[in-house]
């Protein structure tokens, strides 16, 4: 038995099968959603698995996608498609074949005779019990069917007219009111399943995760911002104007990171001879950079900062799991300082988590780590907030997922080399 455990849930009902038919129903339910009727089969239940962290404090509201169709409607083609495209390790599908009931001898003779297509074909207890758990974020144990000898696809065009047709129509059919979208075509629908991966990843992005981490912070999203953003993720902008449009969100970003330190009161008295009553900056702090990326943020961070203390780390990629400190040149007194931890993307996260590691090590309280970036990937955040969960994050944009050689997606390629000019 696998086990599956979430935080957020997506779960699909499907209907009893109708050979040629293709995906019919997709319902995307929600707790203000009626249920489907008993008689609707969940067949794929798409659910992101626990993120579980001690930071976690916030409730986390599952999400659950229920699917319905006819046999061989296309239903686990859109949503295996669907998983792939989303490329989150959250997501993951649970299919209604997994609750097949056994078959006993008697019906095992006469399986010539058994409706697989029938709502009672499947344990729907043992389904609810498993989506109600899913729901509030326990691990569950998802059964494993075996196929081998009652593999219904080869059956169900033999069986057609005795039993997939009548399941259909009087199981699933019914339930095609509930749906909230219908996706005729299945797998050939390309813009109805990118709409339904663009409303999923709405679901499970940078809201979310600032939901599920409350130390990570994402800059407040404006139109200038975003146009700053697509010039310096366009891969044909000049290295010049990269650097600009970096050096202004950076910028941003301290700024933002700045407004994290403590402060305490001040009162000023202002030309009209009032007074202000205003608040006095954070005396004790200190900028590290991770080498050499980290580096592009010196600047904004002085300009911010006047004379402030940088001091620098780097880490050696040694593969892509595991990453080697090979330097570091850090304040003396740096135990006292709140730390400004500068570097642009985090991706996996190992990077970022090896530099905090030699911070705490130097007596640096980990509350007092704040790390500046310009974009992260939800893994990346994973792995710091879950390893460390008192720092901050301070980033202006979360991005989809890192791909399978590690690279932000959608990203902005290796900032180093854009930025330093060192690419082709
Ligand atoms: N040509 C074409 N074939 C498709 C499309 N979607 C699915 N198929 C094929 O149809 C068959 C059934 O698709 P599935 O995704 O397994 O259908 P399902 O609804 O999950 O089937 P059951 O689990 O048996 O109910 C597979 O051989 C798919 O490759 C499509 O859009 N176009
Ligand atoms: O979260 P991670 O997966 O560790 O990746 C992020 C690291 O990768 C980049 O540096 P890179 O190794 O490309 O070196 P550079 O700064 O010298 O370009 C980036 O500046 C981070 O330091
Ligand atoms: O996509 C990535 C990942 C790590 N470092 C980068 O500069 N870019």
């Amino acid at each position: 038995m696998p086990e599956k455990s979430m935080d957020d849930v997506m779960e699909a009902a499907a209907g009893a099968h109708f050979s040629g038919l293709r995906l019919d129903s997709l319902r995307f339910s929600s707790p203000s959603t009626p249920a489907s009727p008993s008689s609707a089969r969940a067949s794929q239940v798409l659910s992101p698995e626990a993120a579980s962290s001690a930071a976690a404090a916030a409730p986390r509201q599952p999400f659950v996608i229920g699917v319905s169709g006819g046999t061989a409607s296309g239903k686990t083609t859109v949503c295996d498609m669907i998983i792939q495209q989303l490329h989150d390790h959250r997501v993951v599908l649970v299919n209604q074949d997994s609750f097949y009931r056994g078959l006993t001898a008697e019906e095992s003779k006469h399986v010539q005779d058994y409706n697989f297509d029938h709502p009672d074909a499947f344990d729907t207890e043992q389904l609810l019990e498993c989506m109600g758990k899913l729901k509030s974020a326990h691990s569950v144990n998802v059964p494993l069917y075996d196929f081998k000898n009652h593999r219904r696809c080869s059956e169900s065009f033999r069986k057609y007219g005795r039993f997939v047709k009548p399941a259909f129509d009087d199981f699933v059919l019914p339930s095609k009111k509930y749906a909230d979208v219908i996706i005729p075509r299945g797998g050939d629908n390309h813009v109805a399943i990118d709409l339904i991966v663009q409303h999923i990843r709405t679901k499970l992005g940078q809201h979310d995760l600032c939901k599920i981490y409350t130390n990570v912070y994402v800059i407040q999203s404006t139109f200038q911002i975003r146009g700053m953003h697509t010039l310096i993720r366009d891969r044909d902008i000049t290295t010049p104007d990269f650097v600009f449009y970096s050096d202004r969100l950076i910028r941003l970003v301290v700024e933002h990171g700045l407004g994290h330190l403590p402060f305490t009161e001040k009162q000023v008295v202002t030309p009209t001879g009032s007074v202000y009553m205003g608040v006095d900056f954070c005396k004790k702090l200190c900028g590290v950079s991770i080498v050499r990326s980290g580096e592009s943020m010196e600047n904004a961070l002085r300009a911010c900062c006047k004379g402030i203390k940088i001091g620098k780390i780097l880490i050696h990629r040694d593969g892509d799991n595991g990453k080697q400190l090979i330097y570091e040149k850090l304040p003396k007194d740096i135990s006292e300082r709140h730390v400004l931890l500068l570097d642009p993307v985090l991706g996996t996260g190992n990077s970022a988590n090896q530099a905090i590691e030699l911070l705490i090590q130097k007596g640096v309280p980990e509350s007092w780590i704040i790390f500046l970036n310009l974009i992260s990937a939800p893994e990346g955040i994973h792995c710091v907030c879950k390893r460390f969960p008192s720092v901050k994050i301070v980033t202006s944009e979360i991005d989809v997922a890192l791909n399978e050689d590690f690279r932000v997606i959608p990203g902005l390629g290796e900032f180093g080399d854009r930025y330093f000019g060192t690419d082709n």
